[in-house]
């Protein structure tokens, strides 16, 4: 192990060897995960226990040290103390691969849901304190405009086996800034939909003083809130409110449907001493369209939080199944895989990601001739004007504003077709709903409807720009 020469961008990383200070149990494990196992590791001058997480140097293990690191203050939040940027060689690696190895607090209770397996006289009560833990948690993350992304019962851990052991919430490998503004210094945002441009205005008003209070709403923050109901209802009755008649490891397409219309039920049998309160909680977290969803300070002001009844739950004994249980996390990380697949979906790539081999071609070509020349920055960036009011139906149909106005959509695709270069592929598609010139004959399915604008915007940014006035 040796102390890594580069990736360390940030002054809070240690370079020196891990090895100095921490005695790390490479052959032991907390848990795994995609980015493989969390190790015990012991503080060599305390001699205290904590656990050992080894990502990959890269951007994106950079983010999420930097994001779990931001909000790591807080009790509800696992916290990291140490960043290392190590040399690592691992069994079956031909050499050392540079790694971020961070150390975190140990937290020896494990994770939430097998926690509850082991309840007796597991209430609602218990399950509200245990919200109210998850609660604090998000609370943190959005005040400070992250948006997690991943909160699902595997990353719901318990300090310890006592009775008052707090929850914790950790892995931020998903996580994002989410302060409605898509612009980083690293990449130009092909998308910006209205919503958040709306949200920017709100933003610079609040900044001006024009607005006092805070309006967190954002998608992703949606997400996480969406989550947080999923996680309840499990607690509440053991079976997640999304589930397929066909067992399945996956998540069918059934399963997504049901997602996608926000169907589901409360059992009778299951749900009948469950209170009116805690029905109402998930209501309003379950909510189908992310702008009427509960916001975390909407949810920490539930009166159900504070005041739940003492009613014995099941869950415990539905979580003894073990292979039930683990059914219930995969279905769990799946939807949430559905749930972040809008952000990728409707971003489109700049060109420099783009994998289209027209555009690398194109790029290569451009590259031996006169990098980023002024004169290709300005096509691209008029390729990606003309195609504004295609993100605008899009983004319309995804997230529709909470104030929708009759004729809305219509009049966005009116724009669209005076404007776009690809008009006649736009009609194509609006035969399919039967648009008559000025509004749909039919009901349109807005989901479907953006998917297809998608794909129709992704086939005009990965040509040339030369190309694509046909
Ligand atoms: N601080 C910790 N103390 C004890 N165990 C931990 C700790 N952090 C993680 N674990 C265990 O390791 C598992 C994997 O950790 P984590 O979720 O951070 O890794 P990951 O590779 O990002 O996982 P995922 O596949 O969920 O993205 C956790 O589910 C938990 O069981």
């Amino acid at each position: 192990m040796s102390g890594s020469s580069g990736g360390c961008d940030n002054f809070n990383i240690k370079t020196h060897s891990i090895t100095d200070d921490y005695i790390v149990l490479w052959k032991e494990k907390l848990g795994t995960g995609i980015t493989g196992p969390v190790r015990p590791c012991i503080k060599k001058d305390t001699r205290e226990r904590f656990a050992l997480k080894c990502l990959m140097d890269g951007p994106r293990a950079h983010t999420e040290v930097k994001l779990h690191r931001l909000c790591s203050d807080h009790s509800n939040i696992v916290r990291v103390l140490d960043v290392y940027a190590n040399d690592v060689l691992f069994p079956g690696d031909p050499h050392p691969k540079a790694r971020l190895l961070m150390v975190m607090e140990f937290m020896e209770g494990g994770e939430l849901f097998d926690r509850i397996s082991k309840e007796s006289g597991f209430t609602e009560r218990k399950a509200a304190k245990y919200l109210r833990h998850i609660t604090e948690a998000v609370y943190r993350c959005h005040s400070l405009n992250v948006a997690h992304r991943d909160l699902k019962p595997e990353n719901l851990l318990l300090k310890n086996n006592s009775e008052d052991a707090e929850i914790k919430l950790t892995d931020f490998g998903f996580a994002k800034v989410d302060d409605g503004n898509l612009q980083t210094p690293h990449f130009t945002p092909y998308y910006v939909a209205p919503q958040v441009l709306e949200a920017q205005k709100y933003k610079s008003k609040q900044r001006k003083g024009v607005i006092q209070t805070s309006k967190p709403y954002t998608y992703d923050k949606s997400c996480d809130m969406w989550s947080v109901g999923v996680i309840l209802y499990i607690m509440l009755c053991g079976y997640p409110p999304f589930y397929s008649e066909t067992p399945s490891r996956h998540i069918t397409s059934e399963m997504k449907r049901k997602i996608l219309s926000g169907k589901y039920e409360f059992p009778e049998e299951d749900w009948k001493f469950i209170s009116d309160a805690a029905k109402d909680v998930v209501r309003r977290l379950l909510h189908v369209d992310p702008g009427c969803r509960m916001n975390v300070q909407e949810l920490m002001s539930h009166p159900w939080l504070t005041d739940a009844p003492d009613t014995v739950l099941q869950s415990p004994a539905v979580f003894s199944n073990k292979e039930g249980l683990e059914d219930i996390k995969l279905a769990h990380a799946e939807q949430l895989t559905q749930m972040r697949l809008p952000d990728v979906s409707i971003t489109l790539k700049s060109i420099n990601e783009s994998q289209s081999i027209i555009i690398r071609k194109r790029k290569h070509r451009q590259n031996s001739q006169e990098e980023n020349s002024a004169e290709t920055k300005l096509k691209i960036r008029e390729n990606d004007l003309k195609l504004k009011p295609l993100r605008d139906i899009i983004a319309y149909c995804i997230m529709p504003p909470k104030d929708e106005k009759e004729g809305m959509l219509n009049r966005l695709i009116l724009n669209a077709v005076n404007s776009v270069c690809c008009h006649n592929k736009l009609l194509s598609i609006l035969e399919q709903w039967s648009w008559d010139g000025e509004k749909f004959q039919t009901k349109v399915e807005k989901r479907k409807f953006a998917q297809q604008l998608s794909e129709l915007v992704k086939s005009m940014t990965d040509v040339n720009p030369d190309e694509s006035n046909s």
